[in-house]
């Protein structure tokens, strides 16, 4: 599998981008998260003066063979090419929040059971028809994966090479919120019980026939353990792309929006990959399905936003990303007790 040479940022940098911050025109610490992002971001960027460029959001779009089972989806299958076409079409709530905050939005096929027959604006990264049915062999395999990897990295390559150095990454995939809690179950060691949620909005009754399925998907698999094994057997395409492209923007010291459940599943299988992209991330929100939560945990993250969202597609990302920027304008713009003509004594 391709491997990445992810630099973790160098620290000499931090006591100058704390000491910038704290001497403000504010109280210490008075800006929360907005401080600790703007010194990330400062961090990332290894300047003073840290500057958002050409924001983007990726949307990777894949299906999944277990979804063919009809129980642990609410949603038929044909949702995920009718709401690529709404992508492109600009009707999807990722066009809203895009739109509204100016940020560029790119929409891959990474492997939609439907031919698109070279739609304009879609970007064919296509591995398959979808993945195959984990109840009965591995979702895909590991030449796919690879190829997953390897796509994922070009993605961002070429955003990086248009200009952008933060990017926001979005998924549509009917049942990969099933695919999310078997990576999460597998790489955390954690009973898939305490993995599985709603996803798109199964009932309670729903909820415990996804667990049992899921179940019986672990027990079939119960020997899979490496990282690029589990990903091959419990992935989407989309989520084994997302993950590649994670690992080839870290390596290209962009920041990365972390956004919702199945996205922070891709990242989980990103860090077991290579823990150094982990610094390059900053968290959107916490979704409303209940195993986002622990994964933030494992992170030890804090997020900006807690809005009960649950839709996917980067929305999440797009929502937060004006307060990226704000943390950003607040280390470049607000006034500091050294150019400013108060008193410092407070804050010393
Ligand atoms: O981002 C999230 O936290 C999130 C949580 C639940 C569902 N989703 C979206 O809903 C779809 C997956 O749900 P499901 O129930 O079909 O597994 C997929 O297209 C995701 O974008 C997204
Ligand atoms: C309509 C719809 C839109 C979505 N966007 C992301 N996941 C989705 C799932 C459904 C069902």
């Amino acid at each position: 599998m391709k491997t990445f040479n992810i630099q973790s940022p160098d620290q000499a940098i931090l006591e100058q981008l704390v000491h910038k911050v704290n001497n403000k025109t504010k109280p210490k610490g008075s800006l929360g998260i907005l401080e600790d992002i703007a010194i990330k971001i400062g961090v990332i960027q290894q300047t003073l003066s840290p500057k958002l460029s050409k924001p983007t959001i990726a949307v990777f779009a894949a299906d999944h063979g277990i979804a063919e089972e009809g129980v642990v989806n609410p949603n038929p299958q044909e949702v995920t090419w009718q709401m690529v076409y709404n992508f492109l079409s600009g009707g999807a709530g990722i066009n809203v929040f895009t739109k509204q905050h100016n940020i560029a939005l790119k929409v891959i096929d990474s492997g939609v059971k439907y031919d698109f027959k070279n739609l304009l604006g879609l970007i064919d990264e296509k591995i398959d028809l979808g993945t195959k049915n984990y109840l009965h062999q591995p979702a895909m395999t590991k030449a796919q994966c690879e190829t997953c990897i390897e796509k994922g990295a070009a993605i961002a390559t070429s955003i990086y090479s248009e200009g952008s150095n933060i990017i926001g990454f979005g998924e549509m995939g009917i049942g990969n919120t099933s695919s999310a809690s078997l990576l999460m179950s597998k790489l955390l060691g954690m009973p898939i019980e305490d993995c599985v949620g709603m996803g798109a909005g199964l009932n309670s009754e729903g909820v415990v026939k996804k667990k049992q399925v899921l179940r019986a998907v672990i027990e079939k698999h119960s020997s899979v353990s490496s990282t690029e094994d589990i990903l091959q057997t419990f992935g989407g395409f989309e989520i084994a792309m997302i993950a590649g492209a994670m690992l080839q923007a870290a390596e290209l010291k962009m920041g990365l929006l972390i956004d919702g459940f199945i996205i922070t599943s891709a990242l989980l299988v990103a860090s077991k990959l290579n823990p150094q992209v982990i610094d390059y991330c900053v968290f959107a929100h916490t979704s409303g399905e209940p195993g986002h939560q622990k994964l933030l945990d494992y992170f030890k993250a804090k997020p900006l936003l807690n809005l009960g969202l649950r839709l996917g597609e980067g929305t999440g990302a797009a929502i937060a990303f004006p307060l990226v920027q704000s943390a950003v304008n607040l280390i470049n713009e607000l006034a500091s007790f050294d150019s400013a003509s108060v008193s410092n004594k407070g804050n010393e």
